[in-house]
């Protein structure tokens, strides 16, 4: 699935901008030197492991906290100035909603803090595909029914940008933010697909329809593929990935071939390797391309998005990938010549690993992250 840069507000403008961003809290950094851009219009994965920094990137994003250095902006202004909340809106984990505000309420109340931005025909669209009775308390809803009403909150502020913590319902939550008695009349909303469908579906129309960048923060990697059209992974707090879901996907190549010892081959080692894997038969290598991987007894195919994601996620030292669609463009944000993570006295962007795609920055190679004896068995099978 790809918008493409001329629907609504997507050409050439950014809807994130983050440079050095850093938030800690007390003596821990939940985010460190956050540097990239996120164009505008793009449907965004935002993927990293629990305690990565998602949440936080997104509370810096939308206003709700600040950062302890380094700087954000959205849709060019600042997320904390009127502006900027005017542009963006923000579904959090907890969908913090008042249980005892009935539905009705609850958007008349949204429309009183969004005064010349309320779209009413919108929101009640939304709560009615979501079957949200209008006179039922908040208190009442399952997960789902809350999740279409914080989306048409969010939705009916026509925001540019939504900020979505994870695509719900999830395990667990159901009910979460509610007293006891109301939770306990609320489903269970396990990480129901079907639901989760739908409200993907929901989203991507939205979007779509009012040209809204959207940042989804995930677990759930398969259910990104065909959802989103860009990618940022954090990990330890920093980026790690980000750029177009095809220009990432197809700068990498998967290889599954017999072992021999404890090495990759050297054909496939000289590529940079993000992770490789090896039963006592068989190895399994996710490598960045420098050029065409050779021919061998082994086969290489493109690594689907979920596979590409599990490989980044299990090797934390792999080196980063930032495509050129992903590094700040504001000259007054740009990060000084030779900063990390470029190499210094280089230019910032290396050799395209394809010809026919544009040059990606990397990180050095051969940052391999090498499990041993590890049973996977092939493309697919990585869990
Ligand atoms: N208000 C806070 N006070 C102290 N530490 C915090 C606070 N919020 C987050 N952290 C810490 O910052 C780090 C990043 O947290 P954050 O919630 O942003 O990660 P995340 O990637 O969203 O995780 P998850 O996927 O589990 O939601 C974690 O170590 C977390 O414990």
């Amino acid at each position: 699935m790809y918008r493409g840069e001329a629907t609504g507000r997507a050409s050439g403008h950014t809807a994130i901008e983050a440079i050095g961003l850093g938030k800690r809290y007390r003596r821990r950094w939940a985010l460190r030197d956050c540097t990239f851009r996120l164009p505008a219009g793009r449907i965004c994965a935002l993927v990293g492991p629990a305690g990565a920094g998602k949440s936080t990137l997104l509370a810096l994003a939308s206003g709700l906290t600040r950062p302890t250095e380094g700087t954000v902006r959205v849709c060019g202004a600042g997320p904390a100035t009127p502006d900027g909340r005017a542009r963006v809106a923000h579904v959090t984990q907890g969908r913090p909603l008042y249980p005892r505000l009935t539905v009705a309420e609850t958007l008349r109340l949204g429309r009183e803090l969004n005064p010349g931005r309320w779209n009413q025909r919108c929101a009640e669209q939304i709560v009615y595909d979501g079957r949200v009775p209008l006179d039922a308390r908040v208190g009442t809803l399952s997960g789902e029914q809350r999740t279409h009403l914080a989306l048409a909150l969010a939705f009916a502020k026509d925001p540019e940008l939504l900020l979505l913590d994870e695509l719900p319902p999830y395990p667990g939550r159901a009910g979460a933010g509610l007293s006891r008695a109301a939770a306990g009349r609320v489903p269970p909303s396990g990480p129901d697909p079907l639901v989760r469908h739908r409200i993907a579906a929901l989203l991507l129309a939205r979007a779509a329809e009012h040209g809204t960048t959207v940042v989804l923060s995930s677990h759930l990697l398969a259910e990104l593929d065909g959802v989103c059209d860009y990618l940022l992974v954090l990990g330890g707090g920093r980026v790690r990935l980000a750029g177009e879901v095809d220009d990432v996907i197809g700068a990498h190549t998967l290889v599954m071939g017999p072992r021999r010892g404890d090495a990759l081959p050297p054909r496939i080692a000289a590529h940079t390797v993000v992770e490789a894997r090896m039963t006592d038969s068989q190895f399994t290598a996710v490598v960045r391309r420098q050029g065409t991987v050779a021919a061998g007894p082994w086969e290489a195919v493109e690594p689907s998005l979920e596979e590409l994601l599990l490989a980044y996620l299990r090797a934390p030292d792999a080196p980063e990938l930032i495509a050129p669609s992903a590094e700040p463009v504001s000259p007054r944000l740009r990060r000084r010549p030779g900063n990390k993570p470029g190499i210094p006295g280089m230019p910032r962007n290396g050799p395209s690993a394809r010809p026919d795609l544009p040059p990606v920055r990397h990180g050095p190679p051969g940052g391999a992250a090498h499990t041993e004896h590890d049973h996977h068995s092939g493309k697919g099978a990585a869990a």
